[in-house]
């Protein structure tokens, strides 16, 4: 591993951070592109009121000096608004409000509260909750820079709300990325869009929640990044792990990877070979990735999010308290927010993506790193 990093903070504390080491020296970061990526994971239909509260911005605290890398820990904050409203109740210095005992199935709150042996369901909630998604979406857009400067683009489309998911497998060109980030529901088409908006009305006017399917691509990768030598080299194997770390991603596939149907004639890519583009392939079933390596196609990767597990129809369970039957606790919630999970989805493939190149191509400096791509680049044509 050459990039790493580690998240703090808890939903309705003062603010989550993060710090990476291992990223680069020499690269110009744009802050305004990163607060860019803060936004579009705060949008998407569907999403509760929380989002109103907030207006998510990075502040970093150390690792750049005038907007370039220092190749030293990066430290970034972003404050939680809302915590004005909780400093009494949720805080390292202050405990209040009362205990939540009415367990949410699908939530942190009752596996959390056995395994560390809480009476209040919150100390675990905090924690567990998807706001901590707005720090690993501040990194993911430091990586998704740094593998711009090197020709790479990450992006995502969603591909299902609340119905059998409709594939598409290839990235989108300008005219559709530029839809897609307009796009409330992260698709390129309109008629898709108003459908799924429909979907998510129905759902929270019948008080429950709904999930869906996203596809994140990489395009302009070079062959190599990842290894079949051990397990824990595999980039599809890491891709997998970073996917399925998101809160309520269940599952994550590799190009065309789950499907069963096709034989192997019809599901492997043919190689072929020309001056002009080196070795290729027509089809990319594989999803740029033989062997837990990449092997220049675009990179298809997918996630899959189960529906949120909070809604107003609250389902039986069993207060911890007093072990009685009852009803799951509502406060506040998402209806749907799988547009805003590919954003995440988009941060941690980006991230990914980062370890596994700089591992490949040496860490230390921006300049260095592009030397040693452009010699390999020669050598695999
Ligand atoms: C962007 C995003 C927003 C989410 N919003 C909510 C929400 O408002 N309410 C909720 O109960 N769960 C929400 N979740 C899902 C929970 O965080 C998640 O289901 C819970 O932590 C349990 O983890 P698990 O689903 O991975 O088992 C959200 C997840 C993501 C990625
Ligand atoms: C705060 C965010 O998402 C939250 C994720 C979340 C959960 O349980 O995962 C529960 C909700 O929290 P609250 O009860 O404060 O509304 C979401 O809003 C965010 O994405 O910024």
């Amino acid at each position: 591993m050459s990039l790493r990093y580690l998240t703090a903070g808890e939903s309705h504390g003062p603010a989550l951070c993060a710090i990476a080491e291992g990223f680069p020296a020499g690269l110009q970061v744009d802050f305004g592109a990163v607060n860019d990526e803060l936004a579009r994971r705060q949008r998407g239909y569907g999403r509760g009121g929380r989002q109103q509260i907030e207006r998510d911005e990075a502040q970093f605290l150390s690792g750049l000096r005038g907007g370039e890398t220092l190749g030293s820990p990066i430290a970034v904050v972003v404050w939680n608004k809302d915590h004005q409203s909780w400093k009494e109740l949720v805080s390292p210095y202050a405990r209040g409000g009362r205990k939540f005992t009415q367990v949410r199935p699908g939530h942190a709150d009752l596996p959390g509260a056995l395994k560390y042996g809480f009476d209040d369901a919150r100390d675990a909630l905090e924690r567990a909750s998807a706001r901590s998604t707005a720090a690993t979406v501040a990194l993911g857009a430091l990586a998704r820079q740094l593998l711009l400067r090197f020709g790479v683009r990450v992006s995502s489309r969603v591909t299902a709300i609340g119905e059998r998911e409709r594939k598409v497998g290839l990235p989108p060109d300008a005219a559709a990325r530029a839809a897609i980030l307009a796009s409330d529901l992260g698709v390129d088409d309109e008629a898709v869009a108003a459908e799924w908006r429909a979907l998510i009305d129905a759902e929270k006017a019948r008080g429950g929640s709904i999930g869906g399917a996203f596809e994140v691509y990489a395009e302009g990768l070079p062959t190599g990044l990842g290894s079949y030598v051990h397990p824990d080299r595999r980039l599809d194997a890491r891709l997998a792990g970073a996917l399925c770390g998101i809160p309520a991603i269940r599952a994550a596939e590799i190009g065309e990877g789950t499907r069963v149907e096709l034989r192997g004639d019809a599901f492997h890519d043919a190689i072929h070979h020309d001056a002009a583009r080196g070795f290729y392939r027509d089809t990319n079933r594989a999803g740029g990735l033989e062997a837990g390596v990449t092997n220049g196609a675009p990179l298809v990767v997918r996630g899959y999010m189960k529906p949120i597990p909070t809604m107003t129809k609250g389902l039986a369970t069993v207060d911890l308290a007093s072990r009685q039957a009852t009803t799951a606790k509502y406060e506040r919630s998402d209806v749907c927010a799988v547009p805003a999970a590919a954003v995440v989805g988009e941060a941690v493939v980006a991230w990914t993506l980062a370890d596994a190149l700089l591992e490949k191509f040496g860490g230390d400096r921006v300049g260095d790193i592009e030397q040693a791509i452009e010699a390999y680049a020669a050598r695999v044509r």
